[in-house]
């Protein structure tokens, strides 16, 4: 299955997996397999990760895969797409929780791992944003003086189309000029976050989009639809420079699972 829509980069391509733990095994692999065939041609390698459901899933995966163990750790550089803006310790951070998941089992060095501010490191969301942006900018490459070029943007979606914090009909979807941005009142908690801006995804390589559960079929619908407002459907406006890769389970693509 292929998308049709053009008129924000290159084509993006759909890949359906049976179910959300396949979904999950695969996505590790491929992302382990991505980080290595990059540092076959470019040191260091820049990922972003995500919180939610299948995004740290994965993770917990990555980390029990053989692959892991052949990849170059203190070559490997993580930043993430979003982040809620509460304490260090909450369990709400999409940083406690990849530490968990993968992390803290790696042997890559503390100053390879990029989290966003948490409430003790920033008086606002917009002060941990500003930092977040210079911090990439202190990372960047010969491509973009204000980011590293990501290797790999992991994201995940929730139902209503929102991708890291960039939410349907919300201000921060309008930021430019940036490449991080507070987010306040988000219709999911917690209300306040950071997140990359469009600009900033949109300077990945690849980015993948990986999305399970039936719940989400409908967003899916409407984000790889043709017209996808961005206003109204945050997900289907990202892009990658050279790829865009969805990566469902059958109930996120809104078919039947396969019989066997
Ligand atoms: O709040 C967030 O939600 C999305 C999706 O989460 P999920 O649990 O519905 O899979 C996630 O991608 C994002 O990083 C996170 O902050």
């Amino acid at each position: 299955m292929r998308s049709s829509a053009h008129q924000h980069g290159p084509e993006r391509a759909v890949v359906v997996h049976p179910d959300a733990a396949a979904l999950a095994e695969a996505t590790a692999a491929r992302l382990l397999l991505a980080i290595l065939d990059a540092q076959a041609v470019r040191h260091p390698v820049h990922v972003a990760l995500t919180g939610g459901t299948v995004g740290i899933r994965l993770l917990e995966r990555a980390r029990h895969s053989p692959l892991a163990a052949i990849v170059d750790w203190t070559g490997v550089h993580l930043w993430w797409g979003d982040e809620r803006f509460v304490p260090r310790a909450d369990s709400e951070r999409n940083e406690g929780q990849a530490r968990a998941a993968l992390i803290d089992h790696l042997p890559i060095p503390a100053r390879n791992v990029h989290p966003m501010a948490a409430t003790e490191d920033a008086a606002t969301a917009e002060d941990g944003a500003a930092a977040y942006a210079t911090e990439l900018a202190a990372a960047a490459g010969p491509d973009d003086e204000r980011s590293p070029t990501f290797d790999v943007v992991l994201l995940g979606m929730g139902p209503d189309a929102h991708v890291a914090s960039l939410f349907p009909g919300h201000p921060a979807l309008a930021a430019t000029g940036t490449t991080a941005v507070a987010v306040h009142d988000s219709p999911k908690p917690p209300p306040d976050r950071i997140s990359l801006t469009f600009e900033a995804l949109a300077g990945a390589r690849q980015v993948w989009l990986v999305v399970a559960g039936a719940e989400k079929a409908e967003a899916v619908r409407r984000a790889l639809g043709g017209a996808a407002d961005v206003r109204e459907a945050p997900a289907g406006a990202v892009r990658g420079r050279d790829v865009t890769l969805w990566l469902l389970d059958t109930a996120a693509a809104g078919i039947d699972a396969p019989r066997v």
